[in-house]
């Protein structure tokens, strides 16, 4: 027998949210792991770089805000099997800029209640949890 020791990819992942209680979110590219997948926008944590800087730089080049405050919401190991990541989630509770997708990619506001509607990768489903489950009170 071995023992497989599978090193985790740090992911910076933004709960972004408007006046209307509303969650930005993104749909995963064909050549992305996960694709076609919705998500909430973010990337790899780089070597030198904080979370909460990993998240401003990806949610600047991804979609054109700029992260002016955020809070850390809840942290998620999860192995694909063909990858493992860890997801760093914050909430972003204040930018400027308006959210588009800035790499082509489709986006949208969705109200809370409507999250498990959306196709999300599996490792996400203990976020949309937290945020209906905080939502209901
Ligand atoms: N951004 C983001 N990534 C997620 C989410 N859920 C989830 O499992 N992931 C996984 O996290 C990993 C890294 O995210 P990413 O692909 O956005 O990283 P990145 O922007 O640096 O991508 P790149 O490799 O195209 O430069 C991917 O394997 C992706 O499947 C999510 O909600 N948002
Ligand atoms: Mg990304």
């Amino acid at each position: 027998m071995s023992t497989e020791v599978k090193t985790s990819v740090l992911v910076a992942v933004g709960v972004i949210e408007n006046a209307a209680g509303e969650i930005f979110i993104c749909r995963r590219g064909e050549s992305q792991h996960q694709a076609f997948k919705w998500e909430f926008p973010g990337g790899k944590v780089e070597a030198g770089e904080t979370v909460a800087q990993a998240l401003a730089r990806e949610l600047e080049e991804e979609i054109g805000i700029a992260v002016t405050a955020c809070a850390p919401f809840m942290r998620i190991d999860h192995d694909y099997g063909d990858k493992r990541v860890t997801l760093d989630i914050h909430r972003v509770t204040a930018f400027t800029g308006e959210p588009h997708g800035r790499e082509g990619q489709p986006s949208r506001w969705v109200p809370v209640s409507e999250l498990h509607h959306y196709d999300f990768p599996a490792a996400n489903r203990p976020i949309v949890a937290k945020l209906q489950s905080a939502c209901e009170g």
